[in-house]
């Protein structure tokens, strides 16, 4: 089915998603406060660029926002896009906020989905389809259907959750991954080894319970009974990632973060992963 879509934000995550549904032909239109951003977007995209959220809008039948992960921006922008379009499915990248507190200030919460894509949208497969508690299920149907038809893995949940499934599993493995170096059991880059020369290649073919039916689930009972109780349990961003965020060090976006990156290490990555994912994907099952 053709549809009119306005992606709101142009950053990181909403100029991929603008790619994602240009190539699929649908008409893409997009705004952000940052017109340079917003025209970058719609040329790698064959998308049109829009002065206003209100001219983005207009007549578009699926919106999508990708501004920042502030709730009180994304409750405003909601607010003009229900003023300006009384139709569309509005549908938030959000990486975190559960959709009740997204549409807590909506007319009609029946409009919002959560449709989360993945860094870099247009070359990771996942997007996590989270409905709230008003949204209708042909609602979830009709956005797993446009992404898949754009050739996305569209995972929808049963329910909301914060943080849906991806990074609340995510999550609980960096929380592990920040305890294990504030400890000084490793450093960040023997971590990160462990994961790209272990757990990363079997994740890429089987999930977490194909690998343990894979391992043995009594084998597992005796791991988990046994490690559970020696985890990290921090309930918020450790000192180590909170520091380098209020000091400016951000990783990529600034050069310093927990390793040296410099400014074309997204797309040196994301090159490799697209060329990764290919493979896999041309593997015998
Ligand atoms: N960066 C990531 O790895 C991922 C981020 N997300 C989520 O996607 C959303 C966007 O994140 P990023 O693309 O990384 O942020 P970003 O900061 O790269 O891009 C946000 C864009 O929104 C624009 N903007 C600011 N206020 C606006 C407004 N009122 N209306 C329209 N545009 C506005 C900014 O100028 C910027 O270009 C967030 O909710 C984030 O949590 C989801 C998955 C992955
Ligand atoms: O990893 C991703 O792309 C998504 O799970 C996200 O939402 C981002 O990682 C976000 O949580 C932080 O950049």
């Amino acid at each position: 089915m053709h549809e009119i879509i306005a992606v709101l934000g142009a950053g990181v995550m909403g100029a991929g998603i603008a790619r994602v549904f240009g190539r699929a032909g649908h008409e893409v239109r997009v705004f952000d406060v940052d017109s340079a951003a917003a025209a970058r977007a719609a040329e790698s995209a064959g998308a049109s660029a829009h002065a206003s959220v209100e001219e983005a809008v207009a007549g578009a039948t699926i919106v999508l926002e990708a501004a920042p992960e502030r709730l009180e921006l994304k409750h405003a922008l909601l607010a003009q896009v229900e003023a300006a379009n009384a139709e569309a499915v509005i549908a938030s990248n959000t990486s975190s906020i559960a959709p009740d507190a997204l549409a807590a200030g909506m007319r009609d919460p029946s409009r919002l989905v959560i449709a989360h894509f993945f860094n870099p949208a247009d070359t990771v497969p996942l997007v996590e389809v989270v409905p709230g508690p008003a949204t209708p299920a042909a609602t979830v149907e009709r956005m797993v259907a446009l992404l898949t038809a754009a050739g996305k893995t569209a995972v929808p949940l049963a329910q909301q959750v914060e943080g849906f499934i991806a990074n609340r599993l995510q999550a609980a493995l960096y929380r592990e991954a920040m305890h294990l170096v504030e400890r000084g059991i490793a450093t960040p880059a023997q971590v990160d080894a462990t994961v790209t020369a272990g757990l990363g290649p079997r994740w890429a073919l089987a999930g977490p319970f194909e690998i343990m039916d894979l391992g043995g689930l009594d084998v597992w009972q005796s791991v988990t009974d046994g490690i559970f109780p020696t985890l990290g349990d921090a309930s918020a961003a450790p000192a180590m990632l909170r520091e380098r965020a209020e000091r400016g060090d951000l990783g990529a976006k600034t050069g310093e973060g927990f390793l040296q990156r410099d400014a074309d290490a997204p797309a040196r990555f994301a090159a490799r992963l697209a060329a990764l994912i290919e493979a896999r994907d041309g593997l015998p099952t």
